[in-house]
């Protein structure tokens, strides 16, 4: 299957969003909004000052009464010609047409002058109420991802909960008698690269990661661990291909899975696949994702089909394209697309050494995978970038 159409085939399958649900605000971290988020109050939510000084009313000088701080309600009107001490976030008082800041004031006995370097204009160093939304207005789509940001503009307008998805619930199985899981590698044994490398990349991608399990080369244990998974998503690694213990498409048969994408023309990681696995429920809510062993091939196994599924079940509206030309050529295979770790420069992207399928030097360094089309591309061509973890 061609790359764009293997990317396509895993949003489609995940098109079923999982259900809403209200979370506190810190635990929402990580979901997607199920809903738009909408402001509970103007911002700001009334007449503020933005500078420490006095709040002026009228044409100067002013007799000074009087002080504001943040956190106090503004109530005395001020009349022309008289004005309050007010500290920056404090509510400007009705009647105020201005604020005056600090150093540009000067204060004989009560009396305040404008010694600034400009006159004061109406409205200066004043943030009007409702200058940044208004109460009921959308303040980002449905479909957003919850990054720290948001948690802070929920916050600011007003929220103490978020409707969210539920995250989609991932098992990641790393399949492998050779792979140790600590230590340092030795004849014939190689460390697990992916158990460290995927779950925080899934994670971020709006999975919930809830196990992370070594199963040997063994048939019946990964039959059996496809047929007793309740996750949503199963991500597997290794054992896609035709070597004498890849059983993986051996035991999708055995669990009743349907595949969806069986290789892809893709370099690294043409043995990739995508599957639909039973489910008691309602068909088409459960899934497998067979990366490569290799490690860079998981990786782009990773980008191609497992982060379009998650982000479309969790309800993740897709970014566009982010193209952005080439330094220099980037060769290509002659009939599939490949994915080349790349860092940018102020003429484009160039690609780095060490990007063999079984190695993970020159991602570790990149900032981004180009998508090489099938020929190549030549300098100065815009290619597409997508995220590294
Ligand atoms: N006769 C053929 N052999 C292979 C082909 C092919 O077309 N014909 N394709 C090659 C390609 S391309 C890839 S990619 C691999 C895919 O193999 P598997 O998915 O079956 O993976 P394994 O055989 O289990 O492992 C491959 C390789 O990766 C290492 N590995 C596995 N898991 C990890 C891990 N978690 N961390 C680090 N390294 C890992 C493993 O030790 C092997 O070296 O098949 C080729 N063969
Ligand atoms: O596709 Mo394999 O991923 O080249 O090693």
């Amino acid at each position: 299957m061609a790359w764009s159409q293997a990317r396509e085939t895993a949003r489609r399958a995940g098109l079923r969003p999982l259900p809403p649900v209200g979370l506190p605000l810190a635990a929402a971290l990580g979901h997607t909004l199920a809903e738009p988020l909408t402001a509970l109050t103007d911002l700001p939510a009334f007449d503020t000052s933005a500078m420490d000084g006095w709040a002026v009313a009228g044409p100067g000088p002013w007799r000074v009464a009087g002080r504001l701080l943040a956190g106090q309600a503004a109530v005395a009107p001020l009349t022309d010609g008289t004005a309050v001490e007010i500290a920056t976030g404090a509510q400007l008082p009705h009647g105020a047409t201005a604020v005056l800041r600090r150093e540009h004031g000067t204060t004989d006995g009560t009396l305040l002058r404008d010694c600034g370097p400009r006159p004061l204009t109406t409205g200066q160093d004043v943030r009007p109420r409702g200058q940044e939304c208004r109460r009921g207005e959308a303040l980002l789509p449905g479909g957003t991802p919850v990054g720290p940001a948001v948690l802070g503009l929920a916050a600011a307008s007003g929220h103490d909960r978020l409707v969210v998805r539920r995250r989609p619930v991932v098992e990641l199985l790393v399949l492998g008698d050779e792979l140790l899981a600590s230590g340092v590698p030795g004849p014939g044994l190689v460390r697990d690269a992916l158990g460290p490398l995927l779950p925080p990349w899934l994670r971020a991608s709006g999975a919930e990661v809830v196990e992370v399990r070594a199963v040997r080369d063994d048939f019946g244990l990964l039959r059996d661990a496809l047929r007793h998974s309740t996750a949503d998503v199963v991500v597997t690694t290794g054992g896609t291909a035709a070597g004498p213990v890849d059983f993986l498409h051996r035991a999708l048969v055995e669990a009743g899975a349907r595949l969806l994408v069986d290789g892809v023309a893709i370099r690294p990681g043409h043995p990739m696949l995508l599957a639909e696995l039973p489910s008691a429920e309602l068909p088409g809510t459960r899934h497998l994702v067979g990366l490569p062993g290799n490690p860079l091939a998981a990786v782009a196994g990773t980008v191609t089909l497992a982060l379009p599924l998650l982000h479309a079940r969790s309800g993740r509206s897709a970014g566009g394209p982010a193209p952005a030309p080439a330094a220099v050529d980037l060769p290509g295979h002659p009939t599939d697309t490949r994915l080349v770790p790349v860092r940018r420069t102020a003429d484009g992207v160039v690609p780095l050494a060490f990007d063999g399928p079984a190695m993970l030097r020159g991602l570790a360094r990149a900032e981004a995978l180009a998508v090489v089309p099938p020929g190549g591309a030549a300098a100065g061509d815009l290619v597409e970038l997508l995220a590294t973890p």
